[in-house]
């Protein structure tokens, strides 16, 4: 058996140059951009912390797996390794299911389903059966993955269908965005290399995975602030961005307060 944690030994291989800035680090650009996830998610530890008090603290789950995430995409692109490819999609698939299990909306539950530890437990089992299969064809699971990506999509348009707050409405056009850019950069890297090599600019998969921690920022304190109207309206939740509100860029969070609002809910 061929060593699965020799420098690439994966099958999978971006754009990026090899060992073009360093001699033990095979994609450098790959590598350093994985470290965003490290800033992100203390951040988003720390705004959720409020909703997660109220709501639950295995909602931190999320982002605390987003560390390893980071820390596990960060092995792969430095050794091209088949054991760094797994335990990066690997990661991936279980913070996904972890925030399926959380936020998946009651309404849209199979009907054969009544509550939310049931819901987990199918999560649950569908996550483990896709861990073991995901080895059959390693090249396959990023587009299963991505596939994700499009379901989630589908859910925020049903849940934001009759929705007329506002911030909520402009916080899904921002995930949105964010997410076609994010995956426009994936495919592209994977797709249009030669394009890419010609241009002498090899760093998509690197912008990629900056993108893609702020979709998921985004778009998880949207699904987060949806759970939060539907489970805990007495909270009276509402969209705040830090560090300012009223910058056009910044961190989404769920802000809860016991005074009255105006702003409309969905
Ligand atoms: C109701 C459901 C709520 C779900 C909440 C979302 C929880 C977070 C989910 C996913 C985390 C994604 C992390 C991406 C890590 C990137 C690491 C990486 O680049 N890996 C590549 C190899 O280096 C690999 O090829 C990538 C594979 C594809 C991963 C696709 C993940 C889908 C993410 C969907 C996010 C949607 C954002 C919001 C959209 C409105
Ligand atoms: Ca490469
Ligand atoms: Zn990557």
């Amino acid at each position: 058996m061929a060593n699965v944690f020799a420098y690439e030994s994966s099958e999978l291989d971006w754009c990026e140059d090899n060992y073009r800035y360093s001699e033990h680090v095979v994609e450098y650009f790959n590598t350093v951009s994985s470290f965003f996830f490290f800033i992100v998610a203390p951040i988003m530890l720390y705004l959720l912390h409020p909703y997660a008090k109220q709501r639950s603290l295995a909602i931190h789950m999320v982002w605390i797996m987003m560390i390893f995430v980071g820390l596990f995409s960060a092995y792969f692109h430095m050794t091209l390794s088949f054991v760094g490819q797994m335990l990066d999609e690997l990661s991936i698939l279980w913070v996904l299911a972890v925030g399926y299990a959380t936020w998946f909306p009651r309404k849209l539950f199979p009907s054969f389903i009544k509550d939310r530890s049931t819901f987990s437990r199918l999560v649950l089992l569908i996550t483990v059966i896709t861990t073991v299969s995901s080895f059959v064809k390693p090249t396959a699971n990023a587009y299963a993955l991505n596939c994700f990506g499009l379901h989630l999509l589908y859910t925020l348009a049903v849940e934001m269908r009759c929705c007329t707050d506002q911030k909520a409405l402009r916080l899904a056009k921002l995930s949105v965005a964010l997410w076609v850019l994010a995956i426009s950069c994936w495919i592209s890297d994977r797709l249009c290399c030669s394009f890419w090599q010609w241009l002498n600019f090899c760093y998509l998969h690197g912008i990629w995975h900056i993108l893609i921690v702020m979709a998921v920022a985004y778009g998880s304190t949207l699904v987060a602030y949806l759970d939060a109207s539907n489970e805990i309206p007495y909270s009276l939740p509402g969209l705040e961005y830090w560090p300012c509100d009223k910058w056009a860029v910044g961190f989404p969070h769920i802000v809860l307060s016991s005074s009255p609002k105006t702003q409309k809910r969905c």
